[in-house]
């Protein structure tokens, strides 16, 4: 069994990043709105402005209060549509009850959407002429290049269908010519899906569901599940510490899939910066 070093990996593209980023005449620049105090979102954007700057990416934060109406918020995003300056803009999710998630990022013009959750964008990789990804499905993928996984013929079961995960990831694979399922809190035989998998891929956001005797030996385990315990410890969808001794590859949580949205998230908006200079 083989550990996926998600801090090593995401460390490597960041360093070629920043050697693209050394070369460009103009700096990439990357916009993060965040609506109202969430603890999570709050550290999840300082990381993000950490990892821009480790880059040479220009960030700025835009802090909002929670109260914020939605039309406000939307006006701030036209704001940075219009703004050549910044070539990403994200909206950190999840938004305030009140807001509409979908018509804010509907509202982010899609080549400036560097998280590629604007239905344009959505709409261009399941035609497959992908424009941007979302950072952490992209991420999956740098992982099973980097890491040599055949996927061509195989058998991938994503387990979740949100459409910041588990349909893009799903629809990646299939780009690749696996053979994909997709499952879900409703999907009757489940375990047996899972027992068929040759690359499991698990977002359902329950701790340590996935448990050894379920998945099927040599099978590449991708956990992209973050849940954190009554001591506040974080555990993956997967229970790491017995599907270890089954798989052939595993990431980790914490150390891998996170770190790499993180990173790919610079990589699409350096790319953002490229498209927008024409080169
Ligand atoms: N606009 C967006 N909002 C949200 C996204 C997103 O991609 N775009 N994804 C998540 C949060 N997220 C990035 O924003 C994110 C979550 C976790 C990590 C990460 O590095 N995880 C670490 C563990 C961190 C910890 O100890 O708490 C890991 O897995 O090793 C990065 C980014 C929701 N919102």
């Amino acid at each position: 069994m083989t550990v996926i070093d998600g801090k090593a990996l995401a460390e490597r593209v960041q360093s070629e990043l920043k050697t693209v980023v050394a070369s460009m005449p103009i700096q990439p620049g990357l916009v993060a709105i965040l609506v109202g105090d969430d603890p999570a979102s709050k550290i999840y954007v300082s990381g993000k402005e950490k990892d821009a700057a480790k880059i040479g990416i220009k960030s700025e934060i835009v802090r909002l209060p929670e109260t914020i109406t939605e039309v406000e918020l939307l006006e701030t995003v036209e704001k940075y549509n219009q703004d050549s300056n910044w070539h990403g803009i994200i909206v950190q999710l999840p938004l305030p009850k009140h807001i509409n998630e979908e018509r804010v990022l509907m509202k982010i013009s899609p080549e400036k959407d560097v998280d590629g959750f604007h239905p344009t964008n959505m709409g261009l990789l399941w035609s497959g002429h992908p424009l941007m990804l979302p950072s952490t499905p992209a991420g999956i993928m740098e992982m099973l290049k980097a890491y040599n996984v055949e996927i061509e013929g195989k058998n991938a079961l994503v387990i979740g269908r949100s459409n910041i995960v588990g349909k893009p990831i799903a629809q990646l694979l299939l780009m690749a010519n696996a053979t994909v399922t997709i499952a879900h809190s409703r999907t009757k035989n489940l375990l047996e899906l899972v027992k068929n998998a040759d690359i499991l891929v698990v977002a359902i956001g329950q701790d340590r569901f996935i448990k050894s005797g379920d998945v099927k030996p040599g099978a590449v385990v991708i956990d992209v599940g973050m849940n954190r315990d009554a001591a506040g410890k974080l555990h993956g969808d997967v229970d790491f510490n017995s599907v270890k001794d089954v798989a052939s590859l595993i990431t980790p949580v914490p150390g891998g899939v996170g770190l790499m949205t993180r990173t790919m998230l610079m990589k699409q908006t350096v790319e953002a910066a490229k498209r927008a200079l024409n080169v």
